[in-house]
């Protein structure tokens, strides 16, 4: 059995709004880091509701139930010195707090647009359907975000390009670089 390594895998949690750019960017630095070698892993919302959170929905206690299950397959991942991309809306401070702290040294990164922007981007066509009241709790329109106020690092989308956030990112995930693909 191989030991536990001395350093645990970075942890960086992007948090906001559906459609701010958490995924996009999420994934663009999760190839960037299996292209340098570093091992790492993607937990994204959607996909960890296709499969670990499958048939919750999107009350507190429901989301609240996701983001501590992320928090604990992202932990188990960093103990084994994986670095761990977190890509999900977690809109509660305090959960994300609770979370956060369980995870040492990792990053809060608040992904961020203005709701005009994600409405206009609607990269599901999900907005458009809260907003004539046919999704009931959708974030930003009928359920709350409460937003960091002290995160790692405040990424505005709807201002830097992506390569400008990725720049941003790299260093907190240990890439001095970009790295080709
Ligand atoms: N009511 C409601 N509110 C917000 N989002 C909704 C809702 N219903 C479905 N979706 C879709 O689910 C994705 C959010 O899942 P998450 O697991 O990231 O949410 S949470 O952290 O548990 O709050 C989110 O994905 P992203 O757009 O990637 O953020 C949406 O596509
Ligand atoms: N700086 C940026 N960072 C991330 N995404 C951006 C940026 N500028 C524009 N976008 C666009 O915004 C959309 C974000 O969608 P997505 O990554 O699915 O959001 P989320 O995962 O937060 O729901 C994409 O179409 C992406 O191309």
């Amino acid at each position: 059995m191989s030991p536990t390594p001395n350093v645990p895998g970075r942890v960086l949690w992007l948090t906001g709004l559906s459609g701010a750019g958490k995924s996009t960017l999420a994934s663009a630095l999760y190839q960037e880091l299996l292209a340098a070698g570093v091992k790492a892993e993607l937990l994204d919302g959607d996909a960890v509701r296709e499969n670990l959170s499958k048939g919750l929905g999107f009350s507190r206690a429901d989301r609240d139930t996701n983001v501590r299950r992320i928090g604990f397959v992202a932990g188990l991942l960093a103990r084994h010195g994986v670095t761990v991309l977190v890509s999900a809306i977690s809109p509660y401070a305090e959960t994300r707090r609770e979370v956060l702290s369980q995870l040492p040294g990792a990053a809060e990164v608040f992904v961020d647009a203005p709701l005009e922007t994600v409405t206009e981007r609607d990269v599901k066509g999900l907005y458009l359907k809260a907003i004539a009241g046919e999704i009931a709790h959708f974030t930003g329109v009928s359920d709350p975000y409460e937003a960091p106020t002290q995160p790692a690092l405040h990424l505005r989308t709807d201002l830097l390009s992506v390569e400008e956030c990725l720049e941003q990112l790299r260093p907190l995930a240990g890439l001095r670089e970009p790295v080709p693909a």
